[in-house]
């Protein structure tokens, strides 16, 4: 055949092709491929040896074989020499080809390599640029196939997942799966996850994953696709523990800011307001009225400090926050206070980015603070200044009584028999008969006068520029003004004061010594019958000092063991026995000597000290009464019960318990009351009287005749026996005929009520021959006995006494 046959043949082909003369190995004919791979012209080639176009060793000797017949074909990469030196890599395919009517040549098919090559090496820098991308991601990505399999994973996929080394190093996706499920907090849930992804190739999905470490992974799982189909799935780890956390904190802020109380504004750098929340809104009353851009000083203001905004920006710029009070002007309602704290919020530059007001609400507070001063200076019930106050006030007038040389008084005023008012209508009804007196008080006095409530039913007034005529006027005038008749719910009752004065410097120069010369002047009042004023006076307070000590000594004393009991011997007057005694307390005050009862009763029932004492002589009274019994000489023993000991309200009950400690039969105790514990309180008197009776005690009615000796309740009461005072008993010695004539009736009004009489203050025979021959049931007195200590009277008990007219009498 003939190179233009071939050529013809060869022309169609995309690969270079020589046609090889196998003898000369000269090129025969050429395509026009193989022209353009070499770069030359046909006639260069065709014609030329093969070697000139090959550039290796390989070629001369394959083609040295070729020719000796060792090798037929070759399919090999080779390199060519272009026609301008430039060396080419081609892929070569090598061939005898025998047509039909001719003779053997060699075909020599080349295709070039140099776009693959390049390809090739474009791929490869492509794939490490991947994978330089892949490594260097923070993110952990993980590559799967369809079915799940692994196809890769970078670092921070390890890193994230904390992977063993082992699947580092040899791939095994079972076992990689495990350690995954294994990390997750979840891991039923995390395979499920997967299961559904790789069920659906398209799927695009963002999950959190939580770690049993404690860390957030966020996971965007997207489809891999090739030519638009999914050929797999990538799975990209982001650890968004930090960023979850800051997120929660933001979110938590918005939060404080949205629901905090106080207000808050955020303004730009020229504190024009940026934001508001709820509570700014609500206070500046502009609930739809966002203020959002105004100047944030349009709604603020502070009256007392003209240049308030500059002090808040010089403030902000150098210390970067302001604190102080200011008004916030509101739309419908009036300014209120606010506590404002401001502070100035920069960027990482230092520049000014935002200010913040934080406001509280003041009006509460300022309230609860004028509260607070009406209540540390006013008396809560009457509204009237309180001690704290007036003590301001008296100190305010000593300063100008200092200057002008002027005096002023001091009045302390106490309600008479307020506590009946308050024990029987109840504590509200006192409480209005006291504002009712506060305001009559007030209308007393002028306005420079401060009229003040201590407590209770104590007031004191502050009478300001008085000397002492014009304090004894007003004295007069509260008095009146008092006793007029008050009217509470439709009830008429009245009232009366008593009032003490003490004048400034004369008797004073604090308020405290004013007020306690003041006090110690109202008690004089009260001692000589109330419902009057007086002055105070020096020793009046040597008086109250003495009860004082006197006090503070029996207190002692009965610590000590200073008090004794004597008992004085009661006589039956038709038997003559001595059938009782009467217990009669003495003191053996150190320095003073034995003290009587008249001495210190008195300042004990003032200062309640004689309900402890009472019960302790009614102790020493009952165990005497019951080792005399032991003794063979049971005598009934009469104890002295004082108002304020009865009024006890376990009064019956510690009788009771005492006659049960010691074992005394109750007959051998007698209790002897005065006639006032029967007024106090009757209801409640009649209550107690008839459970000491119920006991089986001995009830008498002491220093009958003295006080109301009233019919009604002597009926009411049902006492065992009366106690003629004294006093008419003295009487019948000096033969005062009306006195023996109320003796008479007392005995016989007794007798009718079914009472037992006895006298006492018997000194004298005949008394007791009057008393005789009235029919008296029992007397007692120095004639037969005074009070004797327990050795002396104990001779006494059981005794027959011979009376007069019978044998001359005994004396003790
Ligand atoms: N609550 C209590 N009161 C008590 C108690 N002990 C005594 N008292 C009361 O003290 C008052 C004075 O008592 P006293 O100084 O003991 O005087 C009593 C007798 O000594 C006195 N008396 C008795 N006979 C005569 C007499 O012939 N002449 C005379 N001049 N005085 C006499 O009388 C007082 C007893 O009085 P009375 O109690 O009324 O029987 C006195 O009121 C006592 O009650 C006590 O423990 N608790």
């Amino acid at each position: 055949m003939s190179h233009l046959h071939w050529v013809a043949i060869t022309e169609g082909l995309l690969e270079s092709v020589w046609v090889v003369d196998p003898e000369t190995l000269h090129i025969l004919a050429v395509n026009e491929a193989a022209l353009r791979l070499l770069g030359a012209r046909r006639d260069e080639v065709v014609g030329s040896p093969v070697h000139r176009w090959a550039s290796d060793l390989q070629d001369h000797v394959y083609w040295d074989e070729w020719r000796r017949g060792v090798v037929q074909t070759l399919e090999s990469e080779a390199m060519l020499v272009r026609r301008d030196g430039e060396l080419l890599r081609v892929q070569r395919r090598i061939g005898p080809v025998r047509p039909a009517d001719g003779a053997t040549v060699v075909l020599v098919a080349m295709q070039d390599l140099t776009e693959y090559q390049r390809t090739q090496q474009r791929l490869e820098e492509l794939l490490a640029e991947l994978r330089a991308v892949l490594e260097s991601s923070s993110d952990g990505i993980l590559v799967c196939d369809l079915d799940g399999r692994v196809r890769a994973f970078n670092r921070a996929f390890a890193q994230m997942w904390a992977l063993p080394t082992t699947l580092l190093t040899t791939p095994d996706d079972p076992a990689l799966l495990r350690h995954l499920a294994a990390s997750v907090s979840d891991a039923s849930a995390f395979q499920a996850r997967l299961s559904e992804l790789q069920r659906a190739p398209l799927m695009e999905a963002h999950d959190i994953v939580l770690l049993r470490s404690g860390r957030m992974l966020e996971r965007a799982s997207r489809p891999q696709l090739a030519r638009g189909r999914p050929i797999g799935r990538i799975h990209v780890y982001r650890d968004v523990t930090e960023r979850a956390a800051i997120d929660a904190k933001l979110r938590l802020a918005a939060k404080v800011f949205e629901s905090s109380l106080d207000a808050i504004v955020v303004t730009d750098p020229e504190r024009r307001i940026v934001a508001c929340n709820p509570a700014a809104l609500r206070l500046t009353d502009r609930a739809n009225d966002d203020p959002a851009g105004q100047p944030v000083a349009t709604l603020l203001d502070a009256p007392n400090r003209p240049g308030w905004e500059a002090e808040v920006a010089a403030a902000l710029a150098e210390r970067g926050y302001w604190e102080g009070e200011l008004w916030l002007r509101r739309a419908h309602a009036p300014a209120v206070a606010l506590l404002v704290s401001w502070v100035l919020l920069r960027d990482a530059q230092g520049q000014p980015l935002n200010t913040v007001l934080f406001a509280k609400d003041l009006s509460e507070k300022l309230e609860a603070q004028r509260r607070i001063e009406q209540l540390a200076y006013h008396d809560p019930l009457t509204g009237l200044p309180n001690r704290l106050l007036l003590g301001e006030r008296v100190a305010h007038a000593v300063r100008l009584a200092q200057r002008s040389g002027r005096g002023f008084a001091v009045l302390f005023l106490d309600l008479d028999r307020f506590k009946g008012i308050n024990d029987s209508l109840g504590h509200a009804f006192g409480d209005r008969v006291l504002v009712e007196v506060a305001q009559r008080l007030q209308r007393c006095l002028r306005q420079t006068d401060t009229l003040a409530r201590l407590g209770g039913d104590e007031f004191v007034i502050h009478l300001h520029d008085a000397d002492r005529s014009a304090a004894e006027r007003t004295a007069q005038r509260i008095i009146d003004a008092v006793a007029r008749p008050v009217t509470i719910d439709e009830m008429q009752f009245t009232l009366s004061c008593s009032i003490g004065i003490a004048m400034y410097p004369h008797d004073g120069t604090t308020l405290d010594e004013l007020i306690q010369c003041a006090d110690t002047a109202m008690y004089q009042v009260k001692e000589r019958g109330k419902g009057h004023w007086r002055f105070y006076q020096a020793e009046m307070n040597a008086h109250l000092l003495a009860r004082i000590q006197t006090d503070h000594a029996m207190r002692l004393g009965l610590q000590h063991g200073e008090f004794e009991l004597h008992y004085q011997p009661r006589v039956d007057l038709r038997s003559g026995r001595v059938t009782a005694c009467e217990a009669l307390l003495r003191w053996h005050r150190p320095g003073h000597g034995l003290v009587l009862p008249g001495a210190f009763i008195g300042v004990a029932e003032e200062t309640g000290l004689i309900a402890q004492l009472g019960q302790w002589v009614l102790e020493q009274a009952v165990a005497q009464a019951r080792r005399w019994a032991d003794a063979g000489r049971p005598a009934q023993v009469a104890v002295n019960v004082s108002a304020l000991q009865f009024e006890q309200t376990q009064f019956v009950q510690d009788v009771a318990d005492t006659l049960q400690r010691h074992g005394l039969p109750a007959g051998l105790l007698e209790l002897e009351l005065t006639e006032s514990i029967l007024v106090r309180d009757a209801e409640e008197a009649l209550a107690k009287l008839q459970a000491l009776a119920q006991l089986g005690i001995t009830l008498s009615l002491d220093d009958f005749g003295t006080g109301y000796s009233s019919l009604t309740y002597l009926k009411r009461f049902a006492l065992h026996r009366l106690k003629i005072d004294r006093s008419f008993v003295l009487a019948l010695h000096e033969d005062g005929q009306a006195d023996a004539a109320i003796v008479a009736a007392i005995v016989q009004m007794g007798h009718a009520l079914g009472m037992e009489v006895v006298a006492e203050g018997v000194e004298h025979a005949p008394q007791l021959q009057r008393l005789q021959a009235l029919g008296c049931d029992h007397f007692q007195g120095f004639w037969y006995a005074r009070p004797l200590p327990v050795a002396e009277v104990e001779a006494h008990l059981g005794r027959t006494v011979t009376l007069p007219g019978a044998a001359p009498a005994p004396s003790a």
